[in-house]
């Protein structure tokens, strides 16, 4: 796959930190992601990946570092240095945040209409049909049948629910999108089926995304580049190919390896 070519990052991540007390989740984590570029963040349990997934989209505020996005109107905006409302104008437009339990980022009780619709709402789209409209066109992109427009999510199954959710954010056609294992827990087929429409959805979109996943098979498919963390420092990164195929720290050869294993 080749890595989109951009004059300047989309994003800029520079010195994340972040501890719980005594222990250091993430030290000094840095990368830079490319318009329309697919970068997983790799890592066994507990190397820091959501947290960092987590203080990069400005879920929760790291100790230390800073995160640059490139706005569309081409100025540079400082993250960390928003008002909480424009950081939530910000998380509801340009990006979007899918969960690793759909039932996270779903209001479970009203109907996958009104769960497409509300992002398009909140930047003040009133007109019912233009609503109903579009979210039959993305519950089709997603491949739920129309039909089911007016039932509630926690009447779909966990494939439909993550696609629901996928929908859900990208109705806005926010720029990038960050997504904390998005198909694990669900059914080996499933999966197939979500990574497939996924890596469409991004290529179509020219949609960047940083990807959290345990899963290198997840990296090799969707991702240009990726980021190897051990005990929450980047240890490795680059194109996911020369990566995976040639790694250069011990502990991503151990993580490939272990995989490659019968
Ligand atoms: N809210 C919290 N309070 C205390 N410690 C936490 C908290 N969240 C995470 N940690 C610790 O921070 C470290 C990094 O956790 P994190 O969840 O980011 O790892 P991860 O790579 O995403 O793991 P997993 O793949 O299991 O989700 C771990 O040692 C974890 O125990």
């Amino acid at each position: 796959m080749e890595t989109p070519d951009s004059q300047s990052p989309l994003l800029s991540v520079r010195g994340i930190c972040k501890r719980y007390g005594e222990r250091v989740a993430l030290q000094d984590a840095s990368f830079d992601l490319w318009p329309g570029e697919v970068l997983a963040v790799v890592g066994e349990s507990g190397s820091g990946k959501s947290t960092l997934l987590n203080a990069i989209a400005a879920r929760s505020a790291p100790d230390a570092g800073s995160v640059q996005f490139c706005g569309r109107d081409g100025a540079l905006q400082d993250v960390f240095g928003m008002t909480e409302a424009q950081q939530r104008l910000l998380a509801r437009t340009d990006w979007g945040f899918v969960h690793q339990n759909a039932a996270d980022g779903l209001r479970m009780e009203v109907s996958a209409g009104a769960n497409v619709g509300e992002r398009l709402m909140g930047l003040g789209e009133r007109h019912y049909g233009r609503l109903r409209a579009t979210a039959m066109e993305w519950l089709q992109r997603v491949e739920i049948d129309p039909a089911r427009i007016d039932d509630a999510p926690r009447t779909f199954s966990g494939g439909m629910r993550q696609r629901l959710q996928i929908a859900r954010n990208l109705v806005t056609q926010p720029r990038l999108v960050f997504m904390d294992e998005p198909t694990s827990g669900l059914d080996v087929s499933v999966q197939a089926r979500l990574l497939d429409m996924l890596r469409q959805l991004t290529r179509q979109m020219q949609l960047a995304a940083i990807i959290v996943t345990h899963d290198l098979a997840v990296a090799r498919l969707l991702a240009h580049r990726m980021v190897v963390m051990q005990r929450g420092r980047v240890v490795e990164s680059g194109l996911t190919d020369q990566v995976l195929d040639d790694p250069q720290h011990p502990y991503t050869q151990l993580l490939v390896s272990s995989v490659l294993q019968p």
